[in-house]
């Protein structure tokens, strides 16, 4: 395996942002309040993904964090929301808005063309348990990780990927459970349940991460970017057929019949296109 240089890309407050070999790791950095999110974090998340979405150099996002806490050596993914910036409306960042960010950051590691591994070193809690529910691949401490649904205690619900997608990963009767009991769940019980791929030792964590990273950035990155959109295109609506047919728009683009296409127009006569019906 080829060793691991993280590169600073981007400084930021609540979140670290370096890239190596393809990789792009964004890791939550508030790890004294378990990783929760303010919106600070989040548009901080923002700036990151689309950087890394836009990076042609960029084939994997690894989304992780930092740790443990400084006051009691715990570790956590993402303990959600940060309750302490939560207002009337949603959560209130420096500029007084109340916004309930998080939904965009699901979406943009969703319809990014890239393959988003969440990396799960403690806990993965209510808006936190969602985003690991989000990404495509989803690698958990053995030691370490608990996945937990609080959003029925402080009445913060996500009803969209955290829980209706969740139910389609682990069943219904299951998802319901996790969501109306708000149980812990191991590493190892999240596997069996089908909503973690692999339990990994905390010290070779991030190292297997990486690895599985550069399996991926080994394959084909249309094929991998046109195989998450349609996994994603049953679940998604007329929004996963558009996400999924603009690709399929762009591979008409490089053909010679498109290029017939827009040449006529440019040259203002009638497209001269090749008389073949392929079988
Ligand atoms: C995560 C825990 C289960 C960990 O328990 P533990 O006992 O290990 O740790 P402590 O509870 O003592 O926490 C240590 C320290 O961290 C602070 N903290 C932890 N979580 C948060 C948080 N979410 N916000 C603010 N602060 C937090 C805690 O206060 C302690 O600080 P001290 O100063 O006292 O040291 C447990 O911590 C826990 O249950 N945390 C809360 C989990 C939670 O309910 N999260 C919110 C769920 S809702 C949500 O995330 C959400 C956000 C959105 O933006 C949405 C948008 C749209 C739809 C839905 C959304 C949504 O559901």
């Amino acid at each position: 395996m080829s060793e691991i240089n993280w590169v600073i890309a981007k400084e930021f407050e609540d979140i670290t942002y370096k890239k190596c070999n393809g990789v792009a790791r964004i890791a939550f950095n508030r790890p004294d309040v378990r990783n929760a999110f303010r919106p600070k974090t989040t548009a901080e998340l923002l700036q990151a993904f689309h950087d890394a979405q836009e990076d042609t150099s960029i084939g994997v996002v690894l989304l992780s964090a930092e740790g443990p806490s400084s006051k009691d050596g715990i570790w956590s993914f993402c303990s959600g929301g940060d309750q302490k910036a939560r207002g009337h409306q949603g959560y209130v960042g420096d500029d007084g808005y109340h916004r309930l960010n998080i939904l965009d950051v699901q979406r943009l590691i969703r319809f990014m063309p890239k393959a988003v591994i969440c990396v799960v070193p403690g806990w993965a809690v209510g808006g936190g348990h969602s985003l690991h529910v989000v990404c495509d691949l989803t690698l958990a401490s053995k030691e370490h990780a608990i996945f937990k649904q609080t959003d029925a205690d402080v009445t913060s619900f996500d009803g969209g990927y955290g829980s209706a997608y969740l139910a389609k990963m682990v069943g219904q009767k299951k998802a319901r459970e996790i969501f109306f009991l708000g149980r812990n769940y191991s590493a190892q019980e999240a596997f069996e349940m089908g909503m973690v791929n692999a339990v990994i030792p905390h010290d070779e964590l991030e190292a297997t991460a990486y690895e599985w990273a550069q399996e991926i950035l080994a394959k084909s990155p249309t094929s991998i970017k046109m195989l998450k959109f349609a996994m994603n295109l049953t679940d998604d609506g007329m929004v996963g057929q558009q996400v999924f047919a603009g690709e399929a728009t762009r591979l008409a683009y490089m053909t010679d019949e498109a290029k017939e296409g827009r040449d006529a127009f440019l040259e203002k006569r009638k497209p001269n296109f090749d008389k073949k019906w392929l079988p």
